[in-house]
């Protein structure tokens, strides 16, 4: 595959970036690729596995001469990493990002950014329990969507071109409105987390009453849960406080079909749970119709942090 940037920049080295980098490298699709980390240890562990041709040890540094700059931090730390590099964009570069969560993203990173360089938010749909630098891995955006996110001025040359760069990563391309993107991953992702989390706080809480029974026998749907739960703190703190009100919308509509399965089940409607989950049970096959990998191979793949 060619080059499609000369220079690379990746801003936070956590999963994302480091996948990044690897999927890059694995194409030859930058001429450089350099990063920079808020943390001296991230840096040291960045340099130790050579992650990044060149680790920088500030953020101006790393995004001086680059023509994609790519902020891989959480949600809520984008806008003052913003601020901290906008003095130091080259004009013509393209800012994007990763973050989970796309109007926050855009509020809070496009007023900081000059006229001068192209804006275009981005969010592969890839992902693990793990974070951190050791945690990336190059297939880890193979035949996975991203979705890029334009803003209104967003070049279309711009945009294509980070669209094929995502693309010789191993990514499944498509754009999308920034509500409705933050209104669907708000149901196949972002509440789904949070039912995980609730569900694994009610298994530790039960630890108490089942002298740890609960997690000597657990079975396979409460450590699926339990993986998705292992996710880092401070990305998901940062996903609900900054999708709001489509996390609050979805979260409503849960609680009334929860409502009406617990009623079901304490008046012994039988035929009631059936149907409902003969049509759950069907979308998991359209999912799979559709040709999409639902048993992701990545799951579980790469390092603790
Ligand atoms: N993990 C996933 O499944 C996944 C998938 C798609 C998108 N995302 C998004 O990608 C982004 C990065 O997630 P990740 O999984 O790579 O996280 P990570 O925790 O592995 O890495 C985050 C990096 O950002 C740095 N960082 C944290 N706070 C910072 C701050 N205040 N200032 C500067 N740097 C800071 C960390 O040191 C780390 O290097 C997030 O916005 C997340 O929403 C995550
Ligand atoms: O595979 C996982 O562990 C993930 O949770 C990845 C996942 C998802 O929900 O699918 C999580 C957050 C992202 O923004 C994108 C992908």
């Amino acid at each position: 595959m060619s080059q499609v940037y000369e220079r690379v920049a990746l801003i936070g080295l956590g999963l994302i970036a480091s996948s990044m980098f690897w999927a890059i490298k694995r194409g030859g699709l930058a001429g450089e690729v350099t990063g920079y980390a808020r943390t001296e240890e991230t840096r040291a562990t960045a340099r130790e596995i050579g992650l990044c041709d060149r680790v920088c040890d500030s953020a101006a540094e790393a995004v001086e001469g680059a023509d994609l700059v790519v902020l891989c931090v959480p949600v809520g730390a984008m806008e003052r990493v913003t601020e901290e590099i906008a003095p130091h964009l080259a004009p013509g570069a393209t800012v994007s990002d990763v973050g989970s969560v796309k109007r926050a993203v855009i509020d809070a990173v496009g007023p900081h950014l000059p006229p001068s360089v192209h804006f275009i938010p981005a969010h592969p749909l890839a992902g693990t329990e793990h974070s951190g630098p050791r945690s990336g891995f190059a297939e880890l955006f193979d035949n996975r969507w991203c979705l890029i996110v334009p803003v209104a001025e967003s070049d279309p040359e711009a945009v294509r071109r980070l669209g094929q760069l995502w693309s010789a990563m191993g990514a499944n391309v498509d754009e999308m409105d920034p509500d409705h993107h933050d209104l669907v991953l708000a149901v196949t992702s972002h509440v789904p987390h949070l039912i995980a989390y609730t569900m694994v706080g009610v298994a530790d809480d039960l630890r108490r009453v089942t002298d740890s029974e609960v997690v000597k026998y657990s079975a396979a749907g409460f450590r699926d849960f339990t993986r998705i739960a292992a996710s880092d703190p401070t990305m998901w703190r940062d996903v609900f406080l900054n999708n709001k009100d489509a996390t609050l919308e979805i979260l409503g509509r849960f609680t009334e079909e929860l409502f009406a399965l617990q009623r079901a089940i304490r008046t012994g409607e039988g035929d009631e749970l059936f149907d409902y989950f003969t049509r759950t049970r069907a979308i998991r096959r359209s999912i799979l119709d559709a040709g999409q990998d639902v048993d992701a191979p990545n799951f579980g793949r790469g390092a603790a942090r």
